[in-house]
């Protein structure tokens, strides 16, 4: 994609002042990397081509700018590379800050990107929140353990945790659970394994994402990115 020249962007990082370690930004591998390629090219970042590659056993790739390496990781470890200072920078889905709760991250942006939301769901025959606020304990199978308990346990409802990776879906209808807690976009996953959407919890987008010790410590590299990110996105919607 050609990069705008009619909107300055702020400074380049790239300069001797900042030489040494370059940043990394850690990048979530999936479908969040496939939406944001509009954006960083936006940004001015063009990592080494084979970084949207999943096929490609690299983790770690080179960008136009010598200061700035890209990894790409699972989505869920985006957050902890940035907690750990690993990576300085990175993009994550509201979903996993909201699970992890780091304090040494800082989401300075809102990418408007990864858009879906975190919900309880359960068979159709079954219950309304309300039903469910009525209830004292209840089965949940979840990726998210920490959202789901704060969820019930705000209601008074002690959840027990049935931790899976993913087919969430299932796990009503086998009885490994009385109801999920998942992401939902479209609803179709849902539908298809005879589940509806009872309640809400939060409402996901993905996120920039900085640690902030490194803020600290680069303030001028990394508030340029975050500079940069924003301006791209200023002009990704004024399109
Ligand atoms: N259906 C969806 N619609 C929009 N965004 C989604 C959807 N599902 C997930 N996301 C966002 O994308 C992020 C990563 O989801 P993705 O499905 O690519 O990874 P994953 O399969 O959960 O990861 P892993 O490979 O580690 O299991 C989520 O944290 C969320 O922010
Ligand atoms: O409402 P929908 O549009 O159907 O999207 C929701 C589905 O998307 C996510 O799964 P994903 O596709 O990432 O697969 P996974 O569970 O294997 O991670 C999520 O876990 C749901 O299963």
């Amino acid at each position: 994609m050609e990069i705008s020249t009619t909107v300055p962007l702020p400074a380049d990082p790239s300069t001797p002042a900042e030489a040494g370690a370059p940043l990394v930004l850690a990048l979530p591998k999936g479908r969040i990397l496939s939406e944001l390629g509009p954006l960083l090219a936006r940004a001015g970042i063009a990592p080494a081509a084979d970084y949207a590659d999943e096929d490609s056993r690299r983790l770690r790739f080179e960008t136009n700018h010598p200061s700035l390496d890209v990894v790409r990781v699972r989505p869920f470890d985006v957050a902890t590379f940035v907690a750990h200072g690993a990576a300085q920078i990175g993009v994550c889905g509201a979903d996993v800050l909201m699970e992890f709760d780091y304090d040494q991250i800082y989401a300075p942006l809102d990418l408007g990107i990864g858009r879906c939301r975190v919900s309880v769901a359960g068979p159709q025959s079954s219950s309304t929140a309300e039903d469910i606020a009525a209830w004292s304990r209840v089965t949940v199978a979840t990726k998210y353990p920490t959202i789901a308990h704060r969820h019930f346990a705000a209601r008074g409802v002690q959840a027990e945790i049935v931790h899976l990776n993913g087919a969430m879906e299932l796990a009503p209808s086998l009885g490994l659970s009385r109801v999920i807690v998942d992401l939902v976009q479209t609803g179709s996953t849902l539908r298809a394994n005879g589940l509806v959407e009872t309640e809400v919890i939060a409402q996901v987008t993905s996120r920039l994402i900085v640690n902030r010790t490194a803020l600290k410590t680069r303030p001028e590299a990394i508030g340029a990115w975050i500079a940069r990110f924003r301006a791209a996105m200023a002009e990704l919607h004024a399109r």
